[in-house]
């Protein structure tokens, strides 16, 4: 591995200099080839599992990796807490890409750390293995995401409400900056190392801005969050595309890359409703499907309240700047998610309807899902094979009426052949996700053996959302409950 670590460089306000614990029989049990070419891994230093397992535990630090932890505050449902920081993880360093592009690689349940307040350091192998399998199925389903390059077994107990078996993830990321990294300076009133992660992070996520000689220093701050409200609004939309719950959207699990992070308590929405919450301790329904973008918008405000002292010395001076930025995220994000909507129903935008408020074609659609209990999913699959199946067509007319029809006639009068209008929708329309009551069977098998039978298949399965493969079929069902009494934990 060829390492080229900036952020270590930094000052040591920003990071505690740290080795992962050793850990006893280490496993690799989940290697990402993909991913590791992507990295320019050499296959050499791919060969030799049991080399990895020593890597990728934290038991060997390759050479040119300087492992930190990271400090950083955070909101956690909506409660600022000054001193979270990696906890559990380790940055071993920065690599460069076959594209040139610039990740972190970071051991999480690699041990105990300055910031690790009461926890253990550690990660059960089912929160590492749901880490893996989320973030490769968002990445192929084409959301921003965090990706995950191994999963490896400690061979120790993790003491959860029972021993489980403990494992190390390795994780990928564009960085590992997120809002809470800027509120933890802004909250200290350290405007040094503020400015130095501003810079920083212009540098890495935005390096255009940070060029641009025309713009003073307080216009280049302003640029940033704009582009940061921007990426977040994008991955918000994406997750609203294809039925992903975060579930924990504090700000310290909001990257400033625009990328998912942190899978702790994830699920996916079979039946649509926009109230869906699996996560046990979100017992308010704060960070629910249809809540995300608002809690998107609030995460903006809270990094926008941070910079604020870089915009401008005189605090109302700033605001006034800041303030119509995170007022135009509402906007932004409305647009962004009709078209969204509209792709999902083969349009490039929703037709306006005399007598109707503008969307209605697809709102009206999902007050339908709601009102039927219909999977969000596999309804959208279904109109888009309706497309080229008149069998489908005709069960969905009378399935969906009047509403079906309506659209196959909005279709044609605006002029969109049905191929055209296919074409679209497959490409946003996943045939499968990963399925919350499929994930958890892998989990438990990991659990109990250490492996799984089909986490092969649905590996293969999941990396291909949009195609059809031989093994899909066998994951594209919602479970008999339709997910009413699934519920999800942070696994700490
Ligand atoms: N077992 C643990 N030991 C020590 N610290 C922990 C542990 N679990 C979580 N933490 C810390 O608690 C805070 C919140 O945890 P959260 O579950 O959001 O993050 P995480 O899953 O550990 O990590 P990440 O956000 O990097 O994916 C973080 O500061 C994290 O490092
Ligand atoms: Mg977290």
């Amino acid at each position: 591995m060829k390492f080229s670590n900036r952020y270590s460089q930094l000052d040591n306000a920003f990071y505690q200099r740290v080795t992962p614990a050793r850990v006893s029989r280490p496993k690799l049990l989940l290697w990402n080839q993909d991913l590791a070419d992507q990295l320019l891994l050499t296959e050499d230093f791919c060969r030799d599992r049991a080399l990895l397992a020593q890597y990728f535990s934290g038991n060997r630090i390759p050479d040119g990796a300087e492992p930190i932890a990271l400090a950083y505050a955070g909101h956690q449902f909506g409660n600022f807490n000054p001193q979270l920081g990696d906890g559990r993880a380790h940055l071993l360093g920065e690599i460069l890409s076959n594209s040139g592009q610039r990740y972190d690689i970071q051991l999480k349940g690699s041990g105990q750390t300055r910031f690790s307040r009461q926890g253990d350091g550690k990660c059960a192998i089912g929160p590492a293995v749901r880490e893996y399998i989320m973030s490769e199925a968002m990445y192929a389903l084409g959301v921003p995401s965090s990706r995950c390059l191994a999963v490896t077994a400690t061979g120790d107990l993790v003491y959860r409400e029972t021993a489980k078996p403990g494992a190390v993830v390795t994780r990928v990321a564009a960085s590992h900056i997120r809002v809470g990294t800027f509120e933890y300076f802004a909250a200290r009133g350290d405007l040094d190392s503020l400015k130095t992660l501003t810079g920083f992070a212009i540098n890495r996520h935005f390096p255009e801005i940070g060029l641009n000689p025309e713009l003073t220093p307080s216009q280049k701050v302003l640029k940033f969050l704009n582009a940061v409200i921007d990426k977040q609004l994008t991955l918000i939309v994406n997750w609203l595309r294809v039925g992903f719950i975060h579930g924990v959207m504090n700000t310290d699990n909001t990257a400033i890359s625009g990328e998912t992070i942190d899978f702790g308590p994830c699920a996916m929405m079979g039946i649509y409703h926009p109230g869906t919450v699996f996560s046990a301790i979100d017992t308010r329904g704060r960070y629910a499907f249809g809540n995300q973008s608002a809690i998107g918008q609030w995460n903006m405000a809270r990094l926008a309240e941070a910079l604020l002292p870089l915009i401008d010395e005189v605090p109302e001076k700033a605001v006034a700047l800041a303030e119509p930025l995170i007022r135009q995220y509402g906007r932004d994000f409305e647009l962004a998610y009709q078209l969204m909507l509209a792709n999902k129903l083969g349009m490039a935008s929703l037709p306006e309807q005399a007598d109707e408020p503008a969307g209605s074609l697809a709102t009206n659609l999902l007050a339908l899902m709601q009102e039927q209990e219909l999977d969000y999913t596999q309804t959208f699959a279904r109109l888009t094979l309706s497309l080229e199946n008149p069998q489908e067509a005709e069960k969905l007319s009378q399935e969906l009426s009047p509403w079906y029809d309506k659209w196959r006639a909005l279709l044609a009068d605006e002029g969109i052949e049905a191929e055209t209008a296919k074409s679209l929708m497959a490409q946003n329309n996943p045939r499968v996700i990963p399925r919350n009551h499929h994930v958890e069977a892998i989990l438990a098998e990991y659990e109990q053996s250490g492996d799984s039978r089909e986490i092969e298949d649905f590996l293969k399965v999941v990396r291909s959302p949009y195609r059809l493969l031989p093994q899909t079929p066998k994951f594209q069902d919602l479970p008999a409950d339709g997910d009413r009494h699934y519920r999800t934990f942070c696994g700490t």
